[in-house]
């Protein structure tokens, strides 16, 4: 198929022929009037030279028409001329005993197939209208029309209007096919992705369990049931113990292998009716459906710790490891998945404080945890006053030729005696208590104030990337706040990005919406952080307007081993490209994985292969 066959169907999403598909149809029907016309100064035919004439000179007009691009003025002229001459021989010669009559069919075709309706019809009518006329004026007597004996001359024109006919509706039904296989393979290719993103966003990749998002739901129906069977539904919260440890001295793959390993242990304890899920990181869920009493669910409890107490080899050596398990039951503790898995969350908590490898049911004395938070958020509230925090940059890179394109600003706080805390463990309090909006405008300042230094020490245009907190979008006044650092700093709206995470983006309420609107209005970047790990869905890339996909780095980096992984981040690409969106992996730590990525067409990449999070002037100083 011609390339600008393809190019139409790729502007329009249908069928439409193109400038050199019309061009060749406008060349036949000349070769064929130029035929039709030879004969007839053959045989001195006054008449038909002039028709034949006029119709060469319609058809060139056309193809001049067809060349300019104007293919709206040229498709109905050429069909309009071609009817109104073939009517006019037909009523001169030898009425509906012509051959011409072969055209009315050929010219219905092409203008159903090229024309508007209203053309189509209009062709149609007129030729009812002719074939009325004829037979009117042969009734009259006003005409008498003979069917001319059939010799060479009838079987050149009869075979002439046949083949231009028929190579026309050939050419177009070809290009038809052509633009339906095209599209069905489109189709294909997105309902792919779809179905990907789909399994995605009900499954944790690396263990293949159920999320959070499907667990939420199962919770949700097995309340329900429970409300009339008088049954209890229990909702474990399980968190391995020293995975860190693990995880750190062993590596990643092992700690991936470890997290396969318990969770196929649990889904053999559960029953049918029962769920486990993949919380994120070392954490597990399980819910057990219609629990009769505490002692069938302590049962549970055992089989649980017995199985995962079993040695398991990682990397030739042998570990023992061992989960806490917080517990909070329906109905005394809650009758909604979110009170269930706060008070799952504090009782586990309790079991990690009380030496680990233990079980601890919710009880409302538990909440005294929450003093230790509210300990946190005041000495917080002092390291805003104290000027505690600083920001560290960690570069993103351009994945073809490894220039820095945007530098992502990462929050740490210099504590006066722990040293420097990473945000992993703060912005969850600062978050709960309200802290963050406060902080999240110290941050967006910082950061545009950051870039306009660094613009000044002769740092070319990259773009400031800053994470956003959801509390920042629902409390507060996130706009004003980004006017604000951009106003106050002088930086360039289009050089500040503000990342959100999925589920920011999951209630979209009207208000959220609109929002994120005026924050495109105003000129920033929108991207999506930890894209994968939340609740993919097509529609919100759309409607939010979104610039950058984020891929997750729990699926980067494991791209090399993982072929679920590998599969879900080619989708993931594949599928922001058709949305012309960026893409960024996270989480790039080795020259392996960054090959991968760029041979899958991964724009830009962030990790520790190109550079940790670094302060402001040890950034610079990697920059120069
Ligand atoms: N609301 C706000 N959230 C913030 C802010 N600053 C940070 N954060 C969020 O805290 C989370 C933890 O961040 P941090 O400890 O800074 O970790 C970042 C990187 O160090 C880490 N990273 C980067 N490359 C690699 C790598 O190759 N391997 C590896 N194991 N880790 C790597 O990733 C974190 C950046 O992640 P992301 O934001 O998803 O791009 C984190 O969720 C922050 O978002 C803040 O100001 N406000």
């Amino acid at each position: 198929m011609d390339a600008d066959v393809k190019k139409d169907e790729k502007v329009h999403g249908s069928y439409r022929p193109s400038i050199q598909r019309l061009t060749h149809i406008a060349d036949l029907l000349c070769i064929v009037l130029l035929v039709i016309g030879g004969r007839a100064v053959a045989l001195g035919g006054e008449l038909d030279i002039l028709l034949s004439t006029l119709g060469v000179v319609a058809a060139l007009v056309g193809r001049y028409l067809i060349q300019r691009e104007r293919t709206e003025l040229a498709v109905p002229l050429l069909l309009g001329v071609m009817m109104v001459l073939v009517s006019v021989s037909m009523v001169v010669n030898q009425g509906l005993f012509s051959g011409a009559l072969l055209s009315y069919p050929c010219l219905l075709i092409a203008a159903g197939m090229l024309a508007s309706r209203r053309v189509f019809l209009g062709l149609l009518v007129s030729m009812l209208g002719m074939v009325a006329l004829i037979t009117w004026i042969s009734l009259n007597g006003m005409h008498t029309y003979v069917a001319v004996p059939h010799g060479p001359g009838r079987m050149l024109v009869v075979s002439s209007l046949l083949v231009l006919g028929a190579v026309a509706i050939w050419l177009l039904a070809n290009d038809l096919h052509h633009a339906r296989e095209n599209l069905d393979h489109e189709i294909f290719q997105l309902e792919n992705s779809q179905a990907s993103l789909n399994y995605l966003a009900q499954h944790d990749p690396l263990t293949d369990l159920p999320n959070r998002s499907l667990i939420e739901e199962r919770v949700g129906n097995a309340i329900n049931r429970a409300r009339q069977s008088g049954k209890m539904v229990a909702l474990l919260f399980l968190d391995l113990d020293h995975f860190k440890i693990i995880n750190d001295s062993l590596g990643h793959i092992a700690g991936d292998q470890l997290l396969r390993e318990i969770a196929s242990r649990l889904k053999k304890v559960v029953r049918g009716g029962d769920s486990v899920s993949r919380q994120g990181g070392d954490e597990f869920l399980i819910v057990l459906a219609e629990v009769d009493s505490v002692d069938a669910m302590t049962a549970v409890l055992l089989r649980i710790q017995t199985l995962v107490a079993q040695p398991l080899t990682l990397q030739d050596m042998e570990l023992v490891v061992s989960l806490s398990i917080g517990i909070s039951v329906y109905p005394q503790d809650g009758d909604d998945f979110g009170t269930l898995l706060k008070k799952a969350d504090t009782a586990m908590y309790q079991a990690k404080s009380a030496g680990r490898n233990a079980y601890r049911l919710f009880s409302d004395e538990m909440s005294a945890d929450t003093y230790a938070r509210l300990g946190m958020e005041q000495d917080l509230r002092q390291a805003l006053v104290r000027n505690e925090f600083e920001l560290h940059y960690q570069p993103i890179v351009d994945m073809r030729d490894g220039r820095v394109v945007a530098v992502e600003a990462l929050l740490r706080w210099r504590h006066p005696e722990r040293g420097m805390v990473g945000p992993d463990a703060f912005i969850q309090v600062a978050e709960q208590s309200g802290l963050i909006v406060e902080m999240g405008i110290w941050v967006l300042q910082q950061a545009c104030q950051q870039m306009v230094i660094w613009q000044g020490e002769g740092l070319p245009e990259v773009l400031i990337s800053v994470n956003l907190s959801a509390v920042q979008m629902h409390r507060g006044d996130l706009e004003q706040s980004v006017r604000d650092a951009l106003q106050r700093t002088g930086l360039k709206a289009s050089l500040l990005e503000l990342e959100l995470t999925e589920s920011m983006l999951l209630h979209d309420s009207e208000a959220s919406i609109l929002l994120l609107q005026r924050l495109k209005q105003l000129g920033v970047k929108l991207a999506i952080d930890d894209f994968g790990t939340g609740y993919s869905n097509l529609s919100y890339l759309q409607r939010f307007q979104v610039d950058r996909l984020k891929i997750d780095r729990s699926f980067v980096q494991s791209i090399i081993s993982n072929e679920q992984n590998r599969a879900i981040v080619t989708a993931i690409i594949q599928m922001a490209h058709s949305l012309e969106l960026e893409t960024t992996a996270e989480g790039i730590e080795d020259e392996a994985t960054r090959q991968l990525l760029a041979a899958l067409g991964c724009d830009c990449g962030q990790g520790y292969l190109f550079s940790r999070p670094v302060s402001a002037s040890k950034f610079m100083a990697q920059v120069r």
